[in-house]
């Protein structure tokens, strides 16, 4: 499904519109998205993945949440579903939720070395629908070494959702997920699970950071 587009002459609000953490706030430049816009994008992102996957059924879909920056994410587009699942009495999708560490990212750039930390065992994706979900796909590099090594475990499909693709101005994209919530400016963003050097994962609005704080959580 086609992402809500933020177009680079978007600034962001201002950020005294918002509830901001006293330690982050001479951290930020601006407000890209606030909160109550992800959650209503994953509302439609929850809707059209319910209607295209539920198809599956006795068949469970395996959610896989890619931590750390997918948590919050995972958390409340499988909320979301199971809203579906709720209130709808036509159709229905069983959810199983398996979860794994992919790191790749030093300050503001991947390192293009991919480290991947099963934390569960992988084999229990053989024959299985998998929706991979992830907070953000920026140079394509995780996600593209991310899939190639679930593919060894046999999944019977496999989609991607990211909330968060960028539209990068440089290079061309190398990976493009099945769903995606926002295409945003080529941007380091932060906020809801999305950190810099673990910095600001605890932030609730989808924030670019100002100098002074680039300059002050590098390593
Ligand atoms: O498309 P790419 O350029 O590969 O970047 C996207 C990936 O990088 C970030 O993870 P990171 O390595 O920061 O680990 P984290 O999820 O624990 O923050 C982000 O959460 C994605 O997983
Ligand atoms: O903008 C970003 N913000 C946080 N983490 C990442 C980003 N791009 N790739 C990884
Ligand atoms: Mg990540
Ligand atoms: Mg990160």
């Amino acid at each position: 499904s086609s992402p809500l587009v933020i177009e680079d002459s978007f600034e962001g609000y201002p950020l005294n519109y918002f509830n901001l953490p006293l330690h982050y706030r001479d951290d930020l430049k601006s407000v890209l998205i606030p909160y109550g816009l992800v959650q209503d994008r994953i509302e439609a992102l929850a809707s059209r993945i319910f209607s295209d996957l539920h198809i599956h059924i006795p068949e469970q879909l395996i959610c896989m949440c890619v931590l750390k920056g997918g948590y919050r994410f995972f958390s409340d587009l499988v909320s979301k579903i199971q809203n579906e699942n709720r209130l709808r009495n036509d159709r229905s999708l069983p959810m199983s939720l398996e979860f794994i560490r992919v790191r790749s990212y030093v300050n503001d750039r991947s390192t293009e070395a991919i480290d991947i930390i099963g934390i569960s065992d992988l084999s229990s994706l053989n024959n299985k629908h998998l929706l991979i979900i992830e907070d953000i796909i920026d140079t394509g590099v995780t996600m593209v070494a991310l899939k190639k090594e679930l593919e060894k475990y046999n999944p019977k499909t496999i989609h991607v959702v990211s909330l968060f693709t960028k539209r990068r101005t440089d290079k061309k994209c190398i990976f493009k997920p099945d769903y995606s919530g926002f295409e945003v400016p080529d941007h380091f963003i932060v906020g809801y699970a999305l950190d810099y050097n673990e910095y600001f994962r605890d932030l609730e609005h989808i924030c670019v950071m100002k100098e002074s704080g680039i300059t002050k959580y590098k390593v």
